[in-house]
């Protein structure tokens, strides 16, 4: 597969009156894992929910897909889920590609099955979300992003509150999407990972203060003048 590009225009978003994101200028290729950085409530989560379809914005977003077409999987931020809720894993799963009410006679849809062999949640689709940890839950996230077999992924900091084997395992998903030619965009705050894995990253504070490879922003982030105030 290859992956869209993206091609965002004077991008800005303003709620109520209060601008969450100045308007923006970015061109993310296709094909390459861009990362999102930059201090909170900074706007990145804005950005990504904009490029969902999730905000009203303004400018104009581009997607250029080169083989017709395709799906976008988007893994939202992080929050918990009310205990009470009487939701499994696997309804949830169901919710997210089947258009009939999830209550009827479940006969297997083999994408589901792919997917929840893909992130491991076997153990989990039994289990009410209410009842999961921050990192199973951000597993059923990533299986939900994952399930309509999208060509872009957008994921809101898909790694918070996973332990290190979760990390390892969310990674080497992501490294088999980009090998595979998807295009990853993805909001991450620690260095060590961007600067693994990603091939360009935007820093956000209001608006885009750069865009370059994350080693040169982290460089650029250090010199005396910046201080380490926005690296966290
Ligand atoms: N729907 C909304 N209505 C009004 N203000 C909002 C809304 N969503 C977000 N904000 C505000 O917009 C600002 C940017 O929020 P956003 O979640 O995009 O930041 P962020 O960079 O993702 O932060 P974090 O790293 O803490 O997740 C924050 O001040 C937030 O409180």
């Amino acid at each position: 597969m290859m992956g869209p590009s993206l091609k965002l225009q004077g991008l800005g978003v303003t709620i109520k009156g209060m601008t969450l994101l100045q308007p923006l200028n970015l061109t993310l290729s296709g094909s390459l894992w861009h990362g999102i950085a930059g201090p909170n409530g900074g706007g990145k989560s804005t950005l990504l929910k904009a490029i969902a379809g999730l905000h009203n914005h303004r400018g104009q977003i581009e997607l250029h897909w080169p083989n017709g077409k395709n799906n976008i999987g988007y893994m939202p931020q992080l929050s918990p889920f009310d205990a009470s809720l009487p939701v499994t894993a696997l309804d949830f799963l169901r919710m997210h590609c089947d258009k009939r009410p999830v209550w009827r006679r479940y006969k297997g849809d083999p994408k589901i099955a792919a997917v929840v062999e893909r992130v491991g949640m076997q153990k989990l689709l039994s289990k009410r979300l209410g009842t999961l940890s921050s990192g199973e839950r951000q597993r059923v996230l990533l299986a939900c992003a994952l399930l309509n077999e999208p060509h872009i992924l957008l994921l809101d900091e898909p790694m918070a509150g996973v332990d290190k084997d979760g990390r390892e395992q969310i990674l080497e998903i992501l490294v088999d999407f980009k090998a595979q030619g998807g295009t990853i965009v993805m909001i991450e705050h620690d260095w060590q990972i961007l600067q693994q894995h990603c091939d360009t990253l935007a820093w956000i504070d209001g608006g885009l203060e750069a865009h370059d490879t994350p080693t040169a922003i982290f460089d650029n982030l250090q010199a005396p003048t910046l201080g380490m105030r926005h690296a966290s």
